[in-house]
C-alpha cells in the first residue's frame, strides 16, 4: 500500500498525535485466538533457541543482523504469516520483513533504555502477547559539550530524559518509525506494576484510564522487522544445473 514521507497510510487511522512522528496503536490487531497460538508456538521452541539475557529471556528468528549483511534463515510459518500481513500495510515501504526477535518478560523484569540501531529498517512493529507493558522513551544523552556543572549533570539522568510513555496491551500492534526510531530511546522499566499517569501518549485508544495501576504479568513480544542487508548465501547451491 501507499506511504507518503514516513507516514502509513493504511495506518493512519491509528496514528498517535502529541508524540514525534511517527507512533501507530493498533488495540487488538490479533484476536484471542490468535494469541493463545502464537503463545503454543513460542513455549513449543526447543529450549537452545532460548538466549537468557539479564532481566529477559530472547529467541532470535530470521537469521543475525550484521553490518556485512545478514545470513537469513526461512521464517517459521507461523511467524512469516505477521510479517507478511504487516508488511502489507505498507509498514517497510514494500519489502517484507525477514526477521523477528521474541522477548519474554515476566513481572519485574524489563529491558534498558536503547537505540534499535542501523542494521534495520528504520521501522519497528511490535505485537503484544499474554500482558501488557509500559514502553519509556528517552531523550538521548546529549553529545555536546558540558563543564561538569551539576545542572547538566541532572539533565542527564534517565528520569530526566523521559518523556513519554506507550500503554502496550496484549493482542496490540506498536509500529514506530521516523524519528520516534532514530532519534529517541525506548526501554521497558523493571517493575511489577504501572501506574497510568498523564504522560501516556495512547491511552485513549486503551481499555485502561488516567489513574489505573495495572499489574504485570509475562509478556512476549514479537519484534518483527525488516533487514535491508542479506547475503545471498544460497544462491551458488540454487542455481546448480
Ligand atoms: O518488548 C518490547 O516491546 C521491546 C523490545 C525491544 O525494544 C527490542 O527488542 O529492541
Ligand atoms: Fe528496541
Amino acid at each position: 500500500m501507499e506511504e507518503s514521507g514516513s507516514r502509513i497510510s493504511a495506518l493512519e487511522a491509528f496514528y498517535i498525535g502529541q508524540m514525534p512522528p511517527a507512533v501507530y496503536y493498533v488495540p487488538g490487531f490479533i484476536t484471542s485466538a490468535e494469541e493463545d497460538f502464537l503463545l503454543q508456538q513460542v513455549y513449543k521452541a526447543p529450549k537452545p533457541k532460548w538466549t537468557q539475557l539479564s532481566g529477559r529471556r530472547l529467541q532470535n528468528w530470521g537469521g543475525l543482523p550484521h553490518p556485512r549483511g545478514m545470513v537469513a534463515e526461512k521464517l517459521p510459518n507461523w511467524l512469516q504469516k505477521y510479517a507478511e500481513r504487516i508488511s502489507s500495510l505498507g509498514a517497510f515501504e514494500g519489502n517484507v520483513a525477514n526477521h523477528v526477535l521474541v522477548n519474554e518478560y515476566r513481572p519485574g523484569e524489563g529491558i534498558m533504555p536503547h537505540e534499535d540501531g542501523p542494521l534495520y529498517f528504520p521501522t519497528v512493529t511490535t505485537i503484544s502477547l499474554g500482558s501488557h507493558t509500559l514502553l519509556d522513551f528517552y531523550h538521548p544523552v546529549s553529545r555536546g559539550q558540558h563543564t561538569a556543572d551539576e545542572q547538566v549533570t541532572t539533565c542527564q539522568m534517565e528520569q530526566d530524559r523521559h518523556f513519554l510513555s506507550l500503554l502496550v496491551e496484549p493482542r496490540s500492534l506498536l509500529v514506530l518509525s521516523g524519528d520516534m526510531y532514530s532519534c529517541y530511546l525506548h526501554g521497558i522499566r523493571p517493575a511489577t506494576s504501572d501506574f497510568i499517569k498523564e504522560n501516556v501518549a495512547n491511552i485513549a485508544s486503551c481499555d485502561s484510564h488516567y489513574g489505573d495501576t495495572l499489574a504485570r504479568g509475562t509478556r512476549v513480544s514479537l519484534t518483527i522487522r525488516y533487514v535491508p542487508k542479506v547475503l545471498r548465501t544460497t544462491i551458488a547451491l540454487g542455481r546448480r544445473k
